[in-house]
């Protein structure tokens, strides 16, 4: 696998839409295009995918190039797995045979083994007799995600995969694409407008408005951008990477430590040592003079304030905080941020409740 970061530049024109970008992208891990719909998310996987034939620039994927001046390979030329919104399976043929399809075509030999720990993978094993027809809509994408990778990509391109799903589905497929992410060593790019997927899967994050990437990076390094170019509204918050430390039976609590201190929040079953993701919202975070015991809030963080913005509503503040190398953002009024005289540069004591910690 080739270590140099996917190079994509692409300028393309439909009437009334432009898509002009220049992007570097790790060779690892979840990279979300994150945005509105009508950014231009769909039209950039396309032109990686070879599907915009009209795009000029320049595409260099795992050290090959698949697009520039003198070189246009075509899609089925490119090591690249393709999951779409609707799940895309041959609905005369049983997921089995689906698998079989994609393997025959696979770009590598692709062994039992493979097949079966893809299989596994996605939870699909029970699934493998039945026709498309008969499974539910997850099921489905599980099986068309594991079509996917059975062709042996390079790169894997997710286009709102869990768009078609109810709300109980997606929970039931974001552990799969959870597991995928840790398990898989190709770049995914996985697209989507909703915050929640971005948080939970991303690693670096690339915002898109009006055809162009209006901010990227990593993945909380730029959610906790107080410039972050899209409003999130509610979900405005900072994703943190910690690892389980300790368990609480008695109080079913676990304890994660991170770069800048530990959190403790619900346990759901985690063995220690293993590595949690954890999501904190900005209005549920309260700041402190001091440090307090005689609270029920547990997470108390020494932090320095970075930055104070205005939010939408004039009498919100938004604070960008560092804890550790951690930046945070907690969401206050400002008539608390003048009483505790917030200015770039003071300590301060970063407070969140167990409770609103999301994992
Ligand atoms: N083949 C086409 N012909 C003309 N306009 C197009 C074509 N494909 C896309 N567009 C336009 O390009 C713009 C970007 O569309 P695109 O589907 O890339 O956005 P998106 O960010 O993926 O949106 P969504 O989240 O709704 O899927 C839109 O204004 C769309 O109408």
């Amino acid at each position: 696998m080739s270590t140099l970061p996917l190079d994509a530049r692409f300028k393309l024109s439909y009437p009334g839409f432009c898509l002009d970008v220049d992007l570097q992208l790790p060779c690892q891990g979840v990279t979300a295009l994150f945005g509105h719909s009508g950014a231009g998310k769909t039209t950039l996987l396309r032109c990686i995918a070879g599907l915009e034939t009209a795009a000029t620039g320049h595409l260099r994927v795992n050290g090959q190039i698949w697009q520039d001046n003198n070189t246009f390979v075509p899609t089925h030329r490119r090591a690249l797995g393709y999951v779409f919104q609707e799940a895309s399976l041959l609905p005369h043929l049983s997921a089995r045979e689906n698998l079989a399809f994609a393997i025959k075509r696979a770009t590598q030999p692709v062994t039992e083994a493979d097949r079966m720990d893809t299989i596994d993978l996605l939870g699909i094993a029970p699934l493998l007799d039945r026709s498309p027809g008969q499974l539910s809509g997850g099921e489905r994408q599980r099986v068309t995600i594991a079509r996917a990778l059975l062709s042996k990509p390079g790169l894997l391109l997710m286009d709102e995969p869990l768009a078609s799903v109810d709300q109980p589905l997606k929970q039931e497929i974001l552990p799969y694409l959870e597991n995928l992410k840790t398990t898989l060593d190709i770049p995914i790019i996985y697209v989507s407008h909703s915050a929640e997927e971005v948080a939970r899967l991303a690693d670096t994050l690339v915002a898109m408005e009006n055809g162009r990437i209006v901010a990227s990076g990593p993945l909380n390094d730029t959610l906790t951008r107080l410039d972050f170019p899209i409003k999130l509204g509610e979900e405005v918050g900072s994703v943190i990477e910690a690892t389980v430390t300790e368990r609480d039976p008695q109080w079913q609590l676990a304890k994660a430590t991170f770069d800048g201190g530990e959190l403790w929040f619900r346990d759901s079953g985690y063995d220690v040592g293993s590595q949690v993701r954890v999501r904190v919202f900005a209005r549920d975070i309260s700041l402190s003079l001091q440090h307090h015991s005689d609270t029920s809030i547990v997470n108390s963080l020494p932090a320095v304030v970075e930055e104070i913005s205005t939010e939408q509503h004039p009498g919100l503040a938004l604070v960008k905080l560092r804890v550790g190398n951690t930046p945070l953002v907690a969401r206050l009024t400002h008539r608390s941020a003048h009483h505790l005289e917030l200015a770039p540069g003071k300590p301060i004591w970063a407070q969140i409740k167990s409770v609103a910690i999301i994992q």
